[in-house]
């Protein structure tokens, strides 16, 4: 079996190394803009750690694809191996000023997540794992082992919702579930986080307006904790350049509960059109 160290230690440290630029900017009175097609805010620190990431990813992988947020063309996903950029997840967070933001740096392999680092510089908390492979968390120099609950019971669930980004089908969803313990967080990578930690059971984002930048990452890290990210319908996303919208939405679960959510899943999405 392929070991992966080398790319999982070269993510870990590129992506502090980029929290290192975000908190730079992050204590400054930065500008915020809004990007074009309605794909919500951007700022100079979104720009400034993108160039850094796929520069250092450039120089360590020359031979592999490389997908940013903020200056991918698409076309080098279609490569056997290539790396999906998020540069800064929870951009709205960042401009909040509540720290739930996160560095993303993934790598798809064939298709699928393989390797995957979220980093959360405010607080120094970073996830990492390589799917068959386990993952840990890293938070104020201790290290623990990723795993993710075994709470099969939907009623007895812990939902992860978007702060910035609430949604009426998730919370029709919870309602059908019995679900009452509900948590809100800024970004994909670290709402996954919690999963593979083991502090919530279910996260589900149904608008279609997400990118495999937003979730190449997180999936690696909580698959390597035995969790589950699929579409709403139960199809796990391709990481392989034919597409990079997640048009139908994400859902994120333990094992041990997916079979029996993602059909009550399934039905709100469709009912709400969101999956046809
Ligand atoms: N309803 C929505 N519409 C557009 N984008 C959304 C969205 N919900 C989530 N996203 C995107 O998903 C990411 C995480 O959002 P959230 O923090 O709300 O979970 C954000 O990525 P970026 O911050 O990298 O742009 C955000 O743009
Ligand atoms: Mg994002």
């Amino acid at each position: 079996m392929a070991s992966f160290d080398t790319e999982l230690d070269t993510a870990r440290r590129i992506a502090r190394q980029a929290g290192d630029i975000l908190l730079r900017i992050y204590a400054t009175d930065f500008a915020v803009q809004d990007k074009a097609g309605g794909m919500g805010p951007v700022t100079e620190a979104d720009e400034q750690a993108n160039a850094f990431i796929v520069a250092e990813l450039r120089k360590a992988f020359p031979g592999d694809g490389v997908v940013a947020e903020e200056s991918d063309n698409g076309s080098e996903g279609r490569r056997e191996r290539c790396w999906y950029v998020d540069p800064l997840d929870g951009t709205q967070e960042f401009v909040n000023r509540n720290g739930e933001f996160a560095i993303h740096i993934g790598l798809a392999v064939g298709g699928q997540a393989k390797v995957g680092v979220v980093f959360r510089p405010v607080g120094d908390v970073l996830y990492s794992g390589v799917v068959g492979q386990g993952g840990f968390v890293e938070r104020e120099g201790a290290r623990t082992a990723l795993r993710v609950s075994d709470v099969a019971e939907p009623a007895s669930m812990r939902l992860v919702v978007s702060r910035s980004h609430r949604s009426k089908t998730t919370d029709a969803v919870a309602k059908q579930l019995g679900i009452t313990k509900e948590k809100e967080s800024g970004s994909v990578g670290l709402k996954c986080g919690l999963l593979a930690e083991a502090t919530a059971d279910i996260y589900i984002h149904t608008s279609g307006k997400s990118y495999r930048w937003d979730n190449c990452a997180p999936e690696a890290v909580l698959r390597s904790a035995g969790g589950i990210l699929t579409d709403l319908g139960g199809t796990p996303y391709a990481y392989d350049g034919s597409e990079l919208q997640n048009h139908r939405g994400l859902l994120a679960c333990n094992a041990v509960a997916f079979p029996h959510v993602q059909p009550v899943v399934a039905r709100f999405a469709r009912e709400a059109g969101i999956l046809r």
